[in-house]
């Protein structure tokens, strides 16, 4: 485990938490409910998304992690963060979205501390520039303690509908956090005009998937809308074994439409511009692009086994987790992923349409498969 780097004491109030429980279907059929993305290696370096989650925050906040995830996956997650307090691993009876997930997390860590500061951080993005994540980490701290809700914000590349959009205001004065902004709007996952739009005027950052804030404030900001669910939360965090009775009774909603959303109306969300390389790697033809930019150079992008690989001529990415040789031959941006009882074969410009098959194999009856 990476010890807390110098400056950890000045975070000693924060605890990351990481909501693991995402699918991501278009990753099918390497990613599915009963693997998901995050507990897979996607660049080749030995760790999984969410292992290189967890070693990324560890230099910034130490042992305070926290991580939420299903029933399902919980001793899959056991066994890739060995080192995690088992009360530092919140498992929930069913996924009910990122909301109930983090929300559980502050109820805990508020019992705990009342001043306490959480840091969500999806468990399944690529990263780099680590030096800079931990600056604007650091600054998103700040401007939490003042009590804001904070976001993490990327510049956009292209008008993606798949992503939360923050609209950046003006620089509101805080002490440590010099480039943090105020923003007055949180538009989660617009359409593909509203995305276009806001990609010409030039004044949306997208949303990381990263949230820092005060677990009491998350909790007064999640109330307005949804007290019943801040009830349940806290009565499961005083009575942890009551989870089980009381879970099911919670809406499933994200944490980006339950607080991000009206937070931002309310005038209480901030945005610390993030310029680092930033992935949330949600497609093959995503995963393709950053192994390239990530040194693996050759036309044919190799995930799993180079072994079993053999390349005559094609460009595009093949995953070999099937254990069998896959050879390609003369075919330009083709994508083929093998596993043990699923082959998939595309292109890199099909790889958005992968969910359409996993809703195709579940109305045929192979949740199996997916
Ligand atoms: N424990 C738990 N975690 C969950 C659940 N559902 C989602 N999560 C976790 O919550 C995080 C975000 O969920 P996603 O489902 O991956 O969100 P998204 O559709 O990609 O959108 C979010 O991330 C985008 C950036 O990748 C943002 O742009 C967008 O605004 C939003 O925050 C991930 O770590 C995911 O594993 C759940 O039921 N339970």
């Amino acid at each position: 485990m990476a010890p807390p780097d110098e400056d950890a004491s000045e975070l000693s109030d924060v605890t990351a938490v990481i909501p693991a429980g995402g699918v991501g279907t278009r990753l099918w059929p390497l990613s599915r409910a009963s693997a998901p993305k995050f507990l897979h290696d996607l660049t080749g370096g030995g760790r999984s998304l969410l292992q290189a989650t967890v070693d990324r925050l560890r230099p910034l906040v130490g042992d305070r992690v926290v991580v939420v995830t299903g029933a399902r996956h919980a001793d899959a997650v056991r066994a890739q963060l060995p080192d995690i307090a088992a009360a530092d691993l919140l498992v929930e009876p069913s996924p009910r979205d990122s909301m109930p997930a983090v929300g559980l997390a502050a109820a805990v860590l508020e019992r705990r501390d009342p001043d306490a500061v959480l840091g969500s951080f999806a468990a399944d993005h690529v990263i780099g520039d680590l030096d800079v994540f931990a600056d604007r980490v650091r600054q998103a701290v700040h401007v939490a303690r003042t009590g804001s809700l904070v976001t993490l914000g990327i510049s956009p590349t292209y008008p993606a509908t798949g992503f939360g959009y923050i609209r950046v205001g003006d620089a509101r004065r805080v002490p440590g956090a010099p480039d943090a902004r105020h923003t007055d709007a949180f538009v989660e996952k617009p359409d593909a005009q509203t995305a276009r739009r806001y990609l010409e005027t030039g004044d949306h950052l997208w949303n990381a998937g990263m949230f820092v804030v005060r677990a009491a404030v998350l909790l007064e900001l999640l109330e307005a809308a949804h007290p019943d669910m801040v009830r349940e939360l806290r009565r499961i965090a005083a009575d942890p074994p009551s989870i089980e009775q009381r879970w099911g009774s919670l809406p499933r909603i994200s944490i980006d439409h339950a607080v991000a959303e009206p937070a931002a109306r309310a005038g209480r969300v901030a945005v610390v511009p993030a310029p680092f390389a930033w992935d949330d790697v949600g497609d093959f033809a995503s995963l393709a692009t950053l192994l390239a930019r990530t040194g693996q150079d050759e036309a044919l992008k190799v995930l799993g086994d180079r072994r079993l690989v053999v390349n005559e001529g094609s460009t595009g990415l093949v995953a070999a987790h099937g254990g069998r040789t896959v050879v390609t031959l003369g075919v330009d941006d083709v994508v083929v992923v093998d596993t043990p009882d699923a082959v998939l074969v595309t292109t890199r410009a099909h790889c958005q349409d992968v969910k359409g098959v996993v809703a195709t194999l579940q109305r045929l009856g192979r949740e199996d498969l997916t």
